[in-house]
């Protein structure tokens, strides 16, 4: 793949950017960004990356893939106004929340189509991404596609329908960990800590959790069984997670962001 243009250059094309440029995986020249109107965010980007600003519509003929990062609500006026000018080999990437491969197709016409959910860790090579594709991807391109996200993190193939689900666990998921982060260091006043000190607490012991999970060992209840003493601290804790439903909100949470990536697919 020689030429990439990004059609959206938000918090998500450059999470990618970086990931790609640091892995060596893209290189920069061959990356070209192009927004609606902030010229001053493209020129922040050419300056941190060496990408290229698309210098116009019709050098999107020459791209080999464009990548469609706006808002899933201005994606249609996006698409509409660069279909003329892609050539009939070029291939569409969506990092889109909700945003099915038909609606891309009857904009940009029939192409090879991958939909593709990674979220803002790509930026440090840790994204988990989802990715679906379309029948006219053949194998090279998929091959591609996934080496492209096995570079900014892991990657999962999955149906379309799931990417709905993908979309609330992962993609979202970077937010929920912060949100928690943020409450941990809420409540460390009270309990006689400072809150810088809370964090690297906290962040070693994601990590530490995280990477002991990830050995693939033991499975978490049984991690946590090791952890929780009769009648110690850690049950303690967990009873006042549960008396304050924390298994109930995580399943309404992830719940709730499902049903909002099916409801974008139609508000486009
Ligand atoms: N942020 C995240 O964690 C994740 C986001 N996503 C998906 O990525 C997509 C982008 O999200 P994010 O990067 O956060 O959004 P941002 O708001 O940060 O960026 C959106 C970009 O789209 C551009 N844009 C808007 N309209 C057009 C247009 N008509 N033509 C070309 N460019 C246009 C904006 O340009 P301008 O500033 O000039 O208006 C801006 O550069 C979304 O669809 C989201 O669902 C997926 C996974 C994770
Ligand atoms: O909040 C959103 O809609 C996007 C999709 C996943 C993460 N951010």
């Amino acid at each position: 793949m020689e030429k990439i243009a990004f059609i959206g250059a938000g918090a998500m094309a450059e999470a990618i950017i970086k990931g790609w440029i640091d892995k060596g995986c893209v290189a920069q020249e061959q990356i070209y960004i192009t927004n609606k109107c902030e010229q001053e965010r493209l020129e922040e980007l050419k300056e941190k990356y060496g990408v290229h600003i698309l210098p116009n519509k019709e050098m999107l003929s020459e791209v080999d893939c464009i990548i469609l990062a706006t808002k899933p609500k201005d994606a249609k006026e996006a698409m509409a106004s660069i279909a003329p000018f892609l050539s009939s080999h070029t291939a569409a990437f969506s990092v889109l929340a909700g945003i099915p491969i038909a609606t891309i197709r009857e904009s940009l016409g029939d192409r090879p189509i991958a939909r593709i959910m990674p979220n803002t860790s790509a930026t440090i090579g840790m994204s988990a991404s989802g990715v679906t594709f379309n029948a006219l991807v053949d194998e090279e391109l998929r091959a591609n596609c996934l080496k492209m996200l096995e570079a900014i993190g892991t990657v999962v193939e999955v149906e379309e329908e799931q990417l709905h689900a993908v979309t609330a666990f992962s993609g979202s998921g970077p937010a929920y960990i912060y949100y928690l982060l943020e409450a941990f260091e809420q409540v460390a006043e009270e309990v006689g800590l400072q809150q810088d000190v809370v964090r690297s607490l906290m962040v070693q012991t994601l990590a530490g959790a995280a990477a002991m999970v990830q050995t693939g060992n033991e499975e978490p209840a049984v991690l946590r069984h090791k952890v929780t003493s009769p009648g110690g601290t850690t049950e303690a804790g967990i009873r006042a997670l549960e008396q304050h439903e924390l298994a109930a909100t995580i399943a309404a949470c992830v719940k709730s962001a499902t049903a909002r990536s099916r409801e974008l697919a139609k508000g486009i």
